[in-house]
């Protein structure tokens, strides 16, 4: 799979329709309509979107092996702290030079993948229109894939884009955006195949000690309530290089990797698989991110947005009922 965290491509697997290794999260992928040509790599962050275009030719060695060719590098950051900066790489053009400019209207990472589009088809990419043409294959970072995205990555067509809609609410500055890009990418790349690759799927060998909360088991598991974790492709990333450098096989190198972006989070990983992570049920859980609080006392939550000492207020009725669900309830 191609990976938009660092600026070199992991490993490119045929692609089967797509199935994946329940052990390594990475995708074999199939083509029904043949092998890719040109794959678009998208990351979109909580403040910054990463682009990258690949060409797929087949390797001198192996003939049956397919390699991916970096053709360009793209990014959208300081999403969070405008303005925007737009940064472009073509790696084809002569001097390799980065072309760089401050979007000032551009707030969203819907926005920035769309002015990405269009900046794609200008002379100034020099990326020809045949390249674009190319593209057979889009692969997006998502951020949380429920239930569904546990097993490895899913070929977005209208129905997994309906099962997914159904996570957004558990990570709304990401899943929200991902989503719109999804649909935009489908639109613009009809005959492309857009699969997504998930942050929380990495995490789906969690002992179940980790992974349950200490809530009521009937409302978890029935409303689906637990650690699922994220920044998955970026730890299997780390590893994978870790593994490398120190001359190991994956399944025996145990590391506790930190992801520090504008999301921030540790993953603990032993034998090659994630045993504990920060990150939870949602990003918001763990470390303190660059928009977001990180782990709080949860009851600081009701005491924040009511006034239990204002006796006039019905809020310290429900904010006692709150506080009982966490404790009496958890038991
Ligand atoms: N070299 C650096 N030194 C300090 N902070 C950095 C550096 N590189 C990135 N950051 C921080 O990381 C943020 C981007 O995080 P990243 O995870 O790459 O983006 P996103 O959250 O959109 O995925 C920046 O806003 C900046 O605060
Ligand atoms: C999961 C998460 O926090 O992602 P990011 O670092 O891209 O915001
Ligand atoms: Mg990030």
């Amino acid at each position: 799979m191609l990976n938009c965290y660092g600026n070199r491509c992991l490993n490119y697997t045929q692609y089967q329709n797509p199935t994946f290794s329940t052990k390594t999260c990475m995708p074999t992928m199939t083509s029904q309509k043949g092998p890719p040509s040109c794959i678009l790599a998208v990351n979109a962050g909580s403040s910054s979107l990463k682009l990258q275009l690949f060409s797929v030719g087949r390797s001198d060695t192996i003939a049956s092996d397919l390699v991916p060719k970096l053709l360009l590098k793209s990014a959208v950051s300081n999403l969070a702290s405008p303005p925007a900066k737009f940064t472009f790489q073509n790696f084809e053009k002569h001097g390799h030079s980065i072309e760089s400019q401050d979007l000032k209207d551009i707030q969203s990472v819907v926005g920035a993948f769309e002015f990405f589009l269009k900046f794609l088809r200008k002379d100034r990419s020099g990326v020809r229109e045949s390249q674009v043409d190319e593209i057979t294959h889009i692969c997006h970072r998502v951020v949380h894939g429920g239930e569904v995205g546990e097993r490895g990555p899913l070929v977005m067509d209208s129905r997994t884009l309906k099962l997914l809609e159904e996570v957004i609410s558990l990570a709304p500055l990401h899943n929200g955006p991902a989503d719109l890009i999804m649909k935009a990418a489908l639109k613009s790349f009809p005959k492309a195949t857009n699969v997504a690759f998930f942050d929380s799927s990495f995490h789906n060998s969690l002992p179940d000690f980790i992974r349950v909360y200490p809530i009521d088991q009937k409302v978890a598991k029935a409303r689906k309530l637990r650690k699922y974790g994220f920044h998955g492709l970026s730890y299997h990333w780390i590893l994978k290089n870790v593994a490398g450098f120190l001359g190991k096989d994956e399944n025996e190198t145990s590391i506790i990797a930190l992801h520090l972006g504008s999301g921030a989070s540790m993953c603990a990983i032993k034998n090659g698989k994630s045993f504990d992570t920060t990150m939870g049920l949602t990003p918001l859980e763990g470390l303190p991110g660059g928009s977001r609080s990180g782990t709080i006392d949860p009851s600081l939550i009701f005491h924040y947005s009511s006034r239990p000492a204002d006796s006039d207020k019905v809020s310290s009725v429900e904010l006692s009922h709150a506080e009982s669900i966490l404790n009496l309830s958890s038991v």
